[in-house]
């Protein structure tokens, strides 16, 4: 049996689905919806249910579509209305009059008239609305004539009436939009296809009659078209009001929705693809093979050691478990800990070394050694220093050379002070550093500073050795740099060379002629004779010692001087040592750090850069080193920054600390941890016969391979000279029947040099002995600081006996020893417990005051008891 739907049966009727339902279910049939299926037994009975009110449902639909129009209609007139003036009461009448017209229909239609009734009446519903439009264009055109008059007097027509007002109202917007995009130069024409889409009809009208600037092209357009466009839109049949504000918002509304409903698409997408995708497993690493070694840092977790191993954490975790040790990925793991997980996987496993950057001294020996072993090494130049005796003629040696042999080789030369010099001589340079004398030369020793190559010793001819002399061979002597001797003055009448060489050759300075291998030079600073003639011999003592640097290494250097310029803020002269420094490097000095910004030579002239053994002064460090320090050349300037930084604050760390240097007391501790062979010592004596019975007796001493090495020997009081070199050389100094000078004794108290005292050879000879064996105790003295009588005893449990005493002489401390004496003999012999005045635990008590004490581990104390208070002092030797 042949089933409908209802729908169809509906459609077959032209009648409304939910009527059709309605009336099946009134009917009886089991129907649930539009969709629901009747049998053509109930088809017929539908359709026959509708024989008589069918026509009556179209012809309400039908007056539902011309209420629609109706509505259309009315809201275009209120529209109209709106922009007409409201006291025009006709229009509304007609309206009335239309409305029960209407009303009308609906009652006939309500009645149950015919279709054919129904299509007349919405025939004349739609002539009435052709008329109703026709009225409406008339008006609007009105308004439009209005509207162009006021746009070309707008001052006359100050007042419009209110239905020119309310259109005005109504198409401001869009006016001013129009005059905003016609009115001055920079206005482009809108492109057709926008004008197109959102003006058809203005585009229509415009073809034909060109545009002028102010013309009111559009409120012309949209005055016109505005009915057309309302139907056209067919936004809910003329409900389109045409007011921006309300588009606006519905407007803003849609493209909110459109908005969210993009997002919302767009999560449903993502999560049905999400859905879709089953979810990703996490990668498994790839199994990598174990390394070799592995190289590890105490306190790494079991996820760094996952890394170096490329195995899981959790494998690594797994693994330590499994060799007894619980701990998680992020714990810390000690060194054993480390090399039992190495073992476990069967690799090697070395701690790694941590390379201290901002040691430069290591680095600096590190680039020296690297140079030395370099196969780029090229000569250079050597570096001197010259010493001698007080007015011997270093200054004016010096002088003679600077411009003698500087501004008559290098043109409009005037040699700068920057704390040293290149001189020239047959195309080779001699570096001279331009402070002579020992002192300076010991004190950048002290400092761990050995920039000088080769000693020039001036010794005058009319002189001969005298104490500095001497001074200055011990000081070369000590750090170990060749000497040539240059025996000065020769031009004076009294000049006897021969008995200066020798003098020198007492101290070991032995001349080629007699067999030694010291070179001597005779000259005359003032004259310039064999000045050359030295210059010669430094050259060719440089070449014997085959003076090289490789100078296309990093750069290392040292400080001669450095000071604080006004201009130019730190400066620093210094001599570049191994490799090549440029302008722009960034280094460390000392403790300062920075960027090479100008370099300048001894001639006064900026260079860009700097070879092994050349002096020049440089601008651009962050604060003023020291003279002696070293320069270090970095890769780049965040590390020098850091490098110098860390350097500055060690630097500072380390002044709080007390250096301690080799004292007679600590001689035997410091002989074992510094591994010494040797014990430095400077002698200094009353008489010569002195210092030769001591330095051999001294000399003798030898204690587990240790011997003793007398450094510097001399007659007279200790002085400045006597400190430095035994502070730069960490030795101590024996004085014997003598005494340092008030500064040489400040100097030795600041610089931490021990100055021993002696007026008896073998006390001497003992106490540098046994400290040498370490058994140089401090040797202490009893003192007695106060006597006291005991005139009351009180017993206390768990204190003991305390004994109510009165001072009589002195002063009792509390961490004073004690004796006990009852009728002059002593009963014992120990330490004050406690100490107190009246109830408070006191430090001391003064003669003439009471207090009460007791004594450790003693009670036997009686009234009339006699106490002896005494401290043990220290006695300096003598
Ligand atoms: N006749 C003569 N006089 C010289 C010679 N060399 C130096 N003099 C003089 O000796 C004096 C001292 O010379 P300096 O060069 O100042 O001696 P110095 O060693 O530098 O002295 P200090 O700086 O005090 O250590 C000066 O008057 C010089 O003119 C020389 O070769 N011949």
């Amino acid at each position: 049996m042949a089933k409908e739907r209802i729908y169809e049966v509906a459609k077959e009727l032209g009648i409304d689905n939910k009527v059709v339902v309605q009336k099946a279910k009134d009917l009886g049939f089991d129907v649930k919806n539009h969709m629901s299926s009747i049998d053509d037994a109930q088809v017929k009975k539908l359709k026959g249910s509708f024989q008589n009110s069918a026509p009556v449902k179209k012809q309400e639909n039908t007056a539902k579509k011309s209420s629609k129009i109706k509505i259309s209609v009315s809201s275009i007139r209120k529209n109209e209305k709106k922009s007409e003036n409201k006291k025009n009461n006709k229009p509304k009448k007609r309206n009335n009059q239309r409305r029960h017209d209407h009303s009308n229909n609906d009652q006939a239609q309500k009645q149950g008239r015919s279709s054919t009734n129904a299509r007349n009446l919405l025939k004349q519903f739609k002539q009435k609305q052709r008329a109703e439009e026709t009225t409406l264009n008339k008006q609007t055109q009105k308004v439009k004539q209005e509207y162009h008059e006021q746009l070309k007097n707008p001052k006359k027509n100050t007042q419009p009436n209110k239905e020119v007002k309310s259109h005005q109202v109504k198409e401001k917007p869009k006016a001013e939009k129009v005059e905003k995009k016609t009115i001055g130069p920079k206005i482009l024409k809108p492109s057709p296809a926008r004008f197109k889409k959102n003006k058809p009809a203005e585009n229509r009208n415009n073809a034909s009659t060109p545009r002028r600037n102010n013309e009111p092209v559009v409120p012309k357009v949209s005055l016109n078209e505005a009915p057309k466009e309302e139907r056209r839109n067919g936004n809910g049949h003329g409900r389109n009001t045409g007011k921006p504000g309300r588009k606006g918002r519905n407007q803003f509304a849609n493209s909110h929705n459109d908005h969210s409903d993009r997002q919302e698409r767009k999560r449903r997408k993502n999560k049905k693809r999400q859905h879709e995708q089953p979810k990703k497993q996490p990668t498994k690493r790839k199994e990598r093979p174990l390394p070799e070694t592995l190289v590890y840092e105490e306190g790494m977790n079991a996820q760094d050691l996952g890394k170096l191993l490329h195995r899981e954490p959790a494998e690594i975790v797994k693994k330590l478990f499994m060799l007894g040790v619980m701990t998680n990925q992020n714990q810390s793991l000690d060194k054993d800990t480390i090399e039992l997980l190495a073992a476990e996987y069967g690799i090697d496993a070395k701690q790694k070394v941590h390379e201290d950057i901002s040691d430069i001294d290591k680095l600096y020996d590190k680039r020296m050694k690297a140079a030395k072993e370099s196969n780029k090494q090229v000569k250079r130049p050597p570096v001197v220093t010259i010493m001698g005796h007080v007015d011997h003629g270093k200054t004016t040696l010096l002088d003679r050379l600077r411009h003698t042999h500087v501004s008559a080789h290098e043109a409009g030369g005037i040699t700068q002070k920057i704390g040293a010099y290149q001189v020239r001589l047959d195309d080779r340079l001699i570096t001279f550093l331009d402070t002579p004398g020992h002192a300076a030369f010991s004190n950048m020793r002290a400092r761990g500073a050995e920039i000088t190559d080769i000693v020039v010793l001036v010794v005058a001819a009319d002189d001969g050795v005298m104490p500095q002399t001497i001074e200055a061979i011990d000081h070369a002597k000590s750090a170990n740099v060749p000497i040539i001797v240059a025996i000065n003055k020769m031009d004076v009448p009294g000049a006897n060379p021969q008995h200066v060489t020798e003098q020198l050759m007492k101290y070991g300075l032995i001349p080629e002629d007699y067999g030694g291998d010291t070179i001597f030079v005779k000259i005359s600073a003032k004259t310039g004779e064999n000045v050359d003639d030295l210059l010669q011999m430094i050259l060719l003592q440089a070449d014997v010692m085959e003076l090289k640097a490789d100078p296309t290494q990093m750069a290392i250097g040292t400080v001669v001087e450095a000071r604080l310029s006004r201009g130019r803020g730190p400066v620093a002269d210094l001599l570049v040592q191994q490799g090549t420094l440029n302008v722009g490097d960034p280094i460390v000095v000392g403790n300062t750090f920075g960027r090479v910004r100008t370099m300048t030579n001894d001639r006064g002239r900026q260079v860009k850069k700097a070879t092994p053994s050349m002096p020049v002064e440089i601008t651009g460090l962050n604060d003023v080193p020291e003279s002696a320090d070293k320069l270090v050349e970095f890769e780049d300037e965040k590390t020098a920054r850091s490098v110098g930084e860390a350097r500055a604050q060690q630097a500072l760390q380390k002044s709080r600390e007390n250096v301690q240097h080799v004292t007679l007391d600590n001689l035997f501790d410091t002989m074992k941890k510094e591994n010494m062979k040797e014990v430095d010592i400077v002698l200094k004596a009353d008489v010569q016969g002195s210092v030769e019975a001591l330095q051999q007796s001294l000399e003798k001493i030898e204690v587990e391979g240790v011997r003793v090495n007398i450094i510097h020997s001399g007659v007279g009081a200790i002085n400045e000279s006597d400190v430095t070199l035994a502070g730069a050389s960490n030795a101590f100094i024996i004085g014997f029947n003598v005494r340092p000078t008030a500064t040489a004794k400040s100097q030795a108290e600041t610089d931490g040099v021990d100055i021993r005292l002696y007026s008896i050879i073998y006390k001497a000879i003992d106490d540098v002995t046994s400290a040498m064996k370490g058994m140089l105790e401090p040797t202490y003295e009893e003192k007695v600081i106060g006597n006291l009588t005991v005139r009351e005893t009180w017993k206390v449990s768990k204190v003991g006996t305390i004994a109510g005493s009165f001072v009589d002489k002195g002063l009792v401390k509390n961490d004073a020893k004690i004796r006990v004496i009852r009728d002059g003999i002593v009963k014992y012999d120990g330490e004050i417990a406690s100490l107190k005045r009246y109830k408070d635990d006191v430090k001391e008590v003064k003669e003439g005051n009471d207090c009460g004490l007791t004594i450790k581990d003693y009670n036997d104390i009686k009234i009339g008891d006699e106490f002896e208070v005494y401290e043990m002092q220290q006695v300096e030797p003598k």
